[in-house]
């Protein structure tokens, strides 16, 4: 597995550039095997990537009927409440884009059996990617929490070691707190991983991941690895200033 750490100083330019790799990366999806699995993170700092994707001269440069969107987790609210990542994501991208509205994979976690919700997102990956395993996402967007929380995975937590099943219902200390997510092996077996983190709150996680600090079960995120492809972490100096090591973009 390779890593990458880039470091930018704003969120525009940062964002700027994950737009590049998304582009590079749908193209070469395309072009090898048809089609672009993406995953998507929620929270507010995918936010202006979303946007840009959806603008030029960025949104001419993927074929949109050949991606299929899906979110790495979701908040247990209806898919118009202000805290819903399919909302942030349908708002700012999905409705500007010539996506079939069959190929967006909307969680469906405002279910009352939230398990339930969570079995039925897993046989929807497994029918769209043709799959009775893992499925290998091209790419999984995400982003991190001041603690090393990724996707709906937070330290000390059960879900940490799921090894079979590939959504989980749980709850956690980030409000709303209960929360469908990828577990550990979607997250393992991906092509290309692309985190977006800003902010200095974050630096402490940061270096604690990126300088293999501390244990997955402190920091979750480190239990994130691309199967065959890269890792690529997007900094802002804010995110960034906690680490040694230090090469900027
Ligand atoms: O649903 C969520 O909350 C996200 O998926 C979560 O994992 C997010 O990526 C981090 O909490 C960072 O959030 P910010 O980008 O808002 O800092």
């Amino acid at each position: 597995m390779q890593q990458r750490i880039a470091i930018y100083p704003d969120s525009e330019s940062l964002s700027q550039e994950a737009a590049r790799l998304v582009i590079r990366l749908a193209q070469e999806a395309i072009v090898t095997h048809g089609r672009f699995t993406l995953a998507l993170a929620g929270g507010s700092t995918p936010r202006k990537l979303y946007s840009l994707l959806a603008s030029d001269p960025y949104r001419g440069q993927i074929d949109w009927t050949r991606v299929d969107i899906f979110w790495s987790d979701e908040r247990c609210v209806p898919p118009d409440h202000p805290e819903s990542n399919y909302r942030m994501a349908y708002e700012v991208m999905l409705s500007k884009l010539p996506i079939p509205a069959a190929n967006i994979h909307r969680m469906p976690a405002e279910q009352a059996d939230r398990q339930a919700a969570a079995e039925s997102y897993a046989a929807e990956l497994r029918r769209v990617f043709g799959t009775a395993g893992v499925p290998v996402f091209d790419l999984i967007q995400l982003g991190m929490g001041p603690e090393g929380h990724t996707a709906s995975l937070f330290p000390h937590q059960a879900a940490l070691h799921e090894r079979e099943r590939l959504v989980l219902a749980v709850s956690v200390p980030k409000p709303p707190p209960e929360r469908l997510t990828f577990t550990p092996p979607i997250l393992q077996a991906a092509r290309h991983i692309l985190f977006l983190v800003t902010g200095s709150d974050k630096a402490e996680a940061v270096r604690a991941v990126l300088e293999d600090q501390g244990s997955p079960d402190d920091y979750p995120a480190r239990l994130v690895h691309a199967a065959a492809g890269e890792v690529a972490w997007l900094l802002d100096t804010a995110a960034a200033a906690a680490l040694q090591r230090r090469s900027t973009a």
